[in-house]
């Protein structure tokens, strides 16, 4: 069998989904499992409205308006009226309308989720009716009763065994008689509440049921010909791979490439399972073919960028070296506050942390930080991030920029620079 995820970028519109179900017909004959994303940036927007609702804001009614009306434009390009379809979408909607009209008492992450989680339920509802309209035998699957979580809300950590067993006793059945359709980025909680598994995350949910069945491959359908060696949106003349090694794969993703999700990689180099990274507009296309023996070749260096990032320096308030207890310490309140660390150096008398910016956290953690250290920060800033290069490389990505924090190892190099 073999697993599929398409993300925002190719069901953004009617013509996406047209597409999607064209892409599907290629492999009707084979046991298929469909992850899909939601539609466009509709996290984004579903991200503003969590946000504009728990902070009693003017425009909820707006945002939310915004959001109905962009997955209805979608529908009536693809359905006549009256197909069961309006019907089930008009009933996801009537439950984001129940909890509008109540007062948000619960904590914002909580929120978020229960929100945010509607992107993928209303993408999976047009996508599987539309694939029932052209003739596939589909079937829609809610995740939440597949995909186990704690219940750390915006970040569930999977609960494989359940999960597994979840998945091992109950797909297998299905996918001897339909295609499957399913949201990425969702999980359940044993309480039954709806938890995400970070942003980006359906390329992990594509990994995690491909693991579970054995699949015999994971293809992520990209608007991109495959893994290139620096974002396209970012630099010109980028170089594809065709292949490329698990390892290589993590170690970029670790370090930002946003092409495939960090935690994606390691369940299927576990399994044995490569993941094929190819273009949606493109199906017949090779892309690149992510495994444990790859030939891979870096004509050029892999160059990866992360935006918005803040650079922390924190040392004692008695002047006293950086000592374990203070590293623990301010390792225990990055942890805490589910703040992951991009880069860290350290000196006799402070500590420097690079990590990516997130307003609600970050707020706190300053705070927090302030209470026990003497703490300067910067934001605003960059960090570049290089593999397999060669110093007139860094250089030149560094020319006229104000480099903030430089670290280097013989394949890596990363500095944090202020953007002029
Ligand atoms: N090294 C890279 N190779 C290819 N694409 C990259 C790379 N780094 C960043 N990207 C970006 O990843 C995007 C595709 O991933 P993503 O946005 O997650 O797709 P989707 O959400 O549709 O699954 C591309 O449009 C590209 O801008
Ligand atoms: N919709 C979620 C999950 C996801 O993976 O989306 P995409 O596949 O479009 O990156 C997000 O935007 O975070």
């Amino acid at each position: 069998m073999l697993v599929f995820k398409f993300g925002g970028a190719s069901v953004k519109d009617a013509a996406g989904v047209a597409n999607l179900a064209h892409v599907v017909q290629k492999y009707a004959h084979e046991q298929l499992l469909i992850v899909v994303s939601a539609m466009g940036k509709t996290t984004n927007a579903l991200e503003k409205l969590a946000k504009a609702y728990f902070n009693h804001a003017d425009d909820v009614h707006e945002l939310y308006e915004e959001v109905k009306q962009y997955h209805y434009t979608i529908m009536h390009q693809l359905f006549e009226d009256g197909h069961p379809v309006f019907d089930e979408v008009n009933n996801t909607f009537v439950e984001i309308d129940w909890m509008l009209e109540d007062e948000p008492v619960d904590t914002y992450d909580f929120i978020y989720d229960q929100l945010v989680s509607v992107g993928e339920l209303l993408s999976t509802r047009i996508v599987n009716a539309y694939l029932a309209q052209t003739g596939l035998n589909s079937k829609w699957l809610d995740v939440r009763g597949y995909i186990h979580t704690d219940n750390t809300y915006r970040e569930g950590t999977v609960d494989w065994d359940k999960t597994s067993a979840n998945i091992q006793a109950e797909i297998p059945g299905m996918l001897s008689k339909n295609i499957v359709v399913t949201q990425g980025f969702l999980g359940g909680t044993s309480e039954n509440f709806t938890t995400t598994l970070g942003r980006e995350g359906s390329d992990y949910t594509a990994s995690i049921f491909a693991a579970c069945l054995q699949a015999q491959s994971v293809t992520t359908w990209k608007d991109v010909p495959g893994v290139l060696n620096a974002d396209p949106k970012i630099f010109q003349d980028t170089v594809k791979f065709d292949e490329l090694s698990y390892t290589e794969a993590m170690e970029m993703t670790y370090y930002g490439a946003t092409v495939i999700h960090p935690k994606t990689i390691k369940p299927l180099q576990n399994a044995g399972i490569p993941l094929l990274v190819k273009p949606f507009g493109n199906p017949d296309a090779p892309g690149t073919r992510i495994c444990e023996t790859a030939n891979q070749q870096f004509a050029k260096a892999i160059i990866i960028i992360k935006q918005n990032q803040v650079l922390v320096s924190v040392s004692s308030k008695d002047h006293s070296f950086i000592s374990e207890n203070i590293l623990s310490k301010v390792y225990q309140l990055f942890a805490q506050n589910q703040v992951k660390i991009n880069l860290l150096q350290t000196s006799a008398l402070s500590l420097s942390v690079c990590f990516d910016l997130v307003e609600e956290r970050f707020e706190k953690l300053l705070s927090q930080l302030n209470q026990e250290f003497n703490v300067k920060y910067n934001s605003a800033l960059e960090l570049i991030t290089l593999r397999h290069y060669e110093p007139e490389v860094l250089k030149q990505l560094t020319e006229g920029k104000k480099v903030l924090l430089e670290q280097t190892s013989r394949n890596t190099a990363q500095v944090v620079v202020a953007i002029n």
